[in-house]
């Protein structure tokens, strides 16, 4: 056991990410759910002081110009850019998750043209995004067909519209083949869709690279934008012109100070935008999007490995054979940033996890037996790692 620890020291002290726990807010708890709620970088606090109290305070309507307002989805969205691999332009932050893939599966079934009545669905995903491609389908005409990423390319065909997909599935921590499965989708004459949701700021994501077609995400979790802040959507820019908004609401509009009846949609990723932006929160996003200056995400991605196998080591060596089963698969190639566990006793999920937050080790459930432990890489360390599994070991009453 004292090895384990040993070994935990040595990492962190080798760790080139290390000092970066030191620009957020944490204590001595063991913070594993940043893949649900990600933690407060200590800056944010006096930055929304000076929004609030000298923006919004003082200059008041004058800051929708002056203090970048009125710009601030945009120039956001290309601040998020380099982390998932887009050049600038063809993200834009706003709304929330489920708003975007309204969007985003809506254009994507208006892209593919007439003649294709299909739409995929991974039929493993958070449901939001299950809930809303039902009823966008619902609205134009399409037929939603659940299907498990792996199945995808045996059910892409001349029917196929567009394909829904997660990146990462937020129950398993399974990272799935974006590469492969947008080249497939694409073989088809089909356009892909993926959620970023639990990839963004965790893992190389390539959208440029790899051609994605649409993308949408969340910023609360690894991009540590605080509860609620906006979601994005990348638009590549191949197809920002042909783009038709099911939301053209009035600031997505060439010319929204003009006011006039028709809709004419602005260029770029502007395009994509619905009603006023919400400047508190997405200007606490700004802020504390300021962590990943010089910070590279092949850098974190390494570091998000080493943590996960790490910790899978360490849950071997401390908690019995069979009493939990890792659902995160083994092989680094198919593995996001966290750790779900299946328990054996489905009973014992929640009061497991309610005594490991007790003796603060923060993680949380997904029902009616996982256990999920999120590794954000820019505050979490491998001697937290080894707690968790020695504080878990210790609940299961080894
Ligand atoms: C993969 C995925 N998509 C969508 C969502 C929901 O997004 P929102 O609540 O921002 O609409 C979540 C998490 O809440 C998620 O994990
Ligand atoms: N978005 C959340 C919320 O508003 C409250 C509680 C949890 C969440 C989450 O992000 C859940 C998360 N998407 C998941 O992976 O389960």
């Amino acid at each position: 056991m004292s090895d384990l620890r040993e070994r935990a020291t040595a990492l962190d002290s080798a760790d080139p990410l290390s000092a970066l726990r030191e620009l957020f807010t944490l204590d001595d708890t063991v913070y594993l759910d940043g893949n649900s709620l990600g933690a407060l970088p200590r800056h944010v606090p006096a930055r929304m002081q000076h929004v609030i109290t000298r923006e919004w305070g003082s200059l008041r309507i004058r800051s929708w110009d002056e203090s970048g307002w009125w710009t601030a989805p945009e120039r956001i969205g290309d601040r998020i850019a380099p982390l998932v691999g887009a050049a600038a332009g063809q993200i834009v932050v706003g709304d929330s998750t489920s708003v975007n893939v309204f969007k985003a599966v809506v254009a994507a079934s208006r892209l593919a043209g007439g003649g294709r009545d299909e739409i995929l669905v991974d039929a493993t995903t958070f449901p939001t995004d299950g809930y809303i491609a039902g009823s966008a389908a619902r609205m134009t005409g399409h037929r939603v067909v659940p299907v498990a990423p792996a199945d995808v390319p045996a059910a892409l065909g001349p029917r196929t519209a567009a394909v829904l997909l997660n990146h990462v599935d937020y129950r398993s921590g399974r990272l799935h083949d974006l590469p492969g499965l947008t080249a497939a989708v694409h073989a088809a004459g089909a356009l892909a869709v993926w959620d970023l949701c639990h990839s963004a700021g965790a893992l190389p994501v390539g959208l440029d690279a790899h051609r994605v077609d649409l993308a949408v995400g969340c910023t609360y979790k690894y991009l540590n934008g605080g509860p609620g802040s906006p979601a994005y959507l990348y638009v590549a820019e191949r197809h920002q012109e042909a783009f038709d908004s099911p939301l053209p609401g009035w600031t997505s509009h060439a010319d929204p100070f003009g006011m006039t009846p028709g809709y004419v949609p602005a260029d770029g990723s502007v395009r994509g935008r619905v009603g006023t932006p919400d400047i508190l929160s997405m200007l606490a996003l700004e802020a504390s999007l300021d962590v990943w200056d010089g910070v590279s995400v092949d850098a974190v991605r390494a570091k998000s490995l080493a943590l996960t196998d790490f910790f899978l080591e360490c849950v071997a060596a401390y908690v019995p054979e069979g009493r939990v089963t890792p659902v995160t698969p083994a092989a680094h190639g198919e593995r996001g940033s966290q750790v779900s566990l299946r328990c054996e006793v489905p009973a014992e999920t929640e009061p497991v996890m309610r005594a490991l937050v007790e003796r603060g080790v923060v993680g949380d459930l997904r029902r009616p037996d996982i256990l999920r432990f999120g590794f954000t890489p820019l505050y979490v360390g491998f001697a937290d790692a080894e707690r968790a599994a020695r504080v878990l070991a210790e609940v299961l009453g080894v």
